[in-house]
């Protein structure tokens, strides 16, 4: 039987250094500022945008949430954007995904100034993350919670044989960088790829971000396998699930994460470190 990685009492634990490090700042005189944009009324985006403010407010980092309506022109966003930019009491900027069809998304993450860039979307950060560059480089929460999960269970990625699953620009991509710079020979898979589930079965660890109830089961993965599951589906009675079958995939692999208590919660959690990191780099 599988080891399960806890990702909420890691979260909590990393919560509890974040907080250490914004109560020595906020002695400084320094408090971190997040504001947070969600555009129109997804019912999933408000509920991590207002668990993003909760914690936040836990933590004692200052957040603001600009709510703006579901048809609010592309125009009307990049500015709002602009002037958070050059206001010096913000320190991170997140726009909440997915948003409007009417609105471009890249044009939204290339206006964000990559020194507020709380998600590490900005394409400055991700060269910076693609070329080695970490230092002073925020990168996609998510990801970088999946790296700290696997250092907190000790598992080693250098030289290791990776898979990941998906190749979108906030988990797939960022992961494979991330997983590079560490070391792992890393292959990424997607919808495209032949014989994905031949491929997914050689993975020493295996991540899995496409957005497909139960698409990974048993006879897909490798003995001992070390599985990473992003997923967060609806299944038929529209119970959140993962993409990969835990109750048969936990008999084969080394460790595995949960759905829901696994990845999820982690990524607020990098978060609000990452705000703390954004805060503390604008006074260097
Ligand atoms: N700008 C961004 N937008 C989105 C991101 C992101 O990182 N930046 N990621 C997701 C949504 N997301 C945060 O924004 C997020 C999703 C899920 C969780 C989480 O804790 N999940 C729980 C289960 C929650 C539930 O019951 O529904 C878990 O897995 O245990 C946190 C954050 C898309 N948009």
């Amino acid at each position: 039987m599988a080891v399960i990685i806890d990702g909420k009492a890691l979260a909590a634990e990393v919560d509890q250094d974040t907080k250490k490090q914004v109560d020595s700042l906020l002695k400084r005189g320094l408090e971190p500022h997040l504001v947070v944009i969600l555009v129109g009324d997804n019912e999933a985006s408000q509920i991590y945008v207002r668990n993003k403010s909760r914690r936040a407010e836990k933590l004692g980092i200052k957040s603001t949430v600009i709510k703006l309506d579901a048809d609010t022109s592309e125009q009307d966003l990049l500015d709002q954007i602009e002037k958070l930019n050059t206001d010096d009491s913000v320190h991170a900027i997140l726009v909440q995904m997915p948003l409007p069809d009417q609105i471009n998304e890249f044009k939204v993450i290339e206006t964000i100034s990559p020194k507020k860039d709380a998600d590490g979307f900005n394409p400055v950060n991700v060269g910076r993350l693609s070329a080695g560059q970490m230092d002073h480089t925020p990168v996609a929460c998510t990801p970088k919670g999946i790296m700290k999960m696997l250092e907190k269970y000790q598992v080693n990625v250098d030289g290791k044989n990776v898979v990941v699953v998906g190749r979108s620009n906030i988990v797939g991509k960022p992961m494979s960088y991330l997983l590079l710079n560490a070391n792992a020979t890393v292959t990424v898979a997607h919808s495209h790829t032949a014989n994905l589930k031949q491929l997914t079965k050689t993975a020493d660890i295996l991540v899995v971000a496409v957005g497909k109830t139960h698409f990974i089961k048993v006879q897909d993965i490798k003995d001992d396998a070390v599985v990473i599951d992003v997923g967060m589906d609806r299944d038929e009675n529209g119970k959140l699930t993962g993409d990969v079958e835990f109750s048969s995939a936990d008999k084969v692999a080394s460790f595995i994460t949960p759905v829901p208590k696994g990845v999820g919660p982690m990524t607020i959690s990098m978060l609000m470190q990452q705000t703390v990191e954004l805060a503390k780099w604008s006074k260097e």
